[in-house]
């Protein structure tokens, strides 16, 4: 397989207004793929056509070579929104078995799995507490987890750790390049540049364009500067 993900001129319009033009990628299997671009830019947008839960206007989308919308691929992808979408008057656990029985894991591999995502976004001694009492960092740990569950060959996750503390943060960035070394394809968007430097490959988004796309250290050197922010702007035209 050449690629985990490929989209292919995807465009996509909400009425009038155009929101994606023309977007192009693809992402090879065992990668770290970040999206990164200011609020409003689209990015939430393109996962949820990857995600298969908004069609686009034109264009086309394969993961692990099968086109999207596909049920029989969602097994393959683990899925986490930026909004939590969680069982408030379930606990932590509850909410991951009802997860993990939507992908049909055996009661003994569910089990494990749920103390292994637990324990990766370190909720292992609240997941009997009801989900209601959770703050919100919790809640985002918990939909990671929750990404996690059924051990998919892609994640898909739109700002996982936004309003998680900084040493967490690592702890999970550290889990998800050892998934990467796993063989797993990563899908991230992030506003936050220090995780952008961590992804393998990175596309910078920009009113529903690919401003412009490389390894962090590669797209430093195209255009002559010490941070990705700097590349960001050099790459809009703000700065040039
Ligand atoms: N269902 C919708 N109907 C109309 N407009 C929409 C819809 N969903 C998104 N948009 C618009 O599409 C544009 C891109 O939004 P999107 O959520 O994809 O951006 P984003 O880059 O993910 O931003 P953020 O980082 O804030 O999540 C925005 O102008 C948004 O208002």
């Amino acid at each position: 397989m050449d690629h985990a993900i490929r989209i292919h001129q995807v465009t996509k319009n909400f009425g009038k207004k155009n929101v994606l033009k023309d977007i192009n990628l693809s992402i090879s299997p065992g990668q770290i793929y970040g999206l990164i671009g200011p609020s409003g830019s689209g990015k939430t947008t393109l996962i949820k056509i990857i995600v298969g839960m908004d069609v686009p206007s034109k264009g086309d989308v394969q993961v692990l070579n099968t086109s999207i919308p596909n049920l029989k691929a969602l097994q393959n992808i683990g899925y986490m929104a930026q909004s939590d979408a969680l069982y408030p008057e379930l606990t932590g656990e509850e909410n991951m078995a009802f997860f993990a029985s939507l992908f049909k894991l055996k009661k003994s591999v569910q089990k494990e799995r749920i103390v292994y995502a637990a324990n990766l976004v370190d909720l292992s001694s609240h997941i009997s507490k009801k989900v209601g009492t959770y703050s919100g960092g919790m809640k985002r740990r918990l939909s990671l987890a929750i990404a996690l569950i059924h051990d998919p060959q892609i994640l898909i996750l739109d700002e996982p750790t936004v309003g998680i503390d900084p040493e967490l943060r690592l702890s999970i960035w550290n889990e998800l390049i050892q998934l990467k070394k796993k063989g797993k394809t990563i899908l991230v968007t992030t506003h936050v540049m220090d995780e952008a430097e961590k992804c393998d490959y990175l596309s910078m988004v920009r009113d529903g364009m690919i401003l412009t796309s490389g390894s962090p250290s590669a797209l430093k050197a195209q255009y002559n500067v010490s941070n990705l922010e700097e590349v960001f702007l050099k790459a809009g035209g703000t700065n040039s």
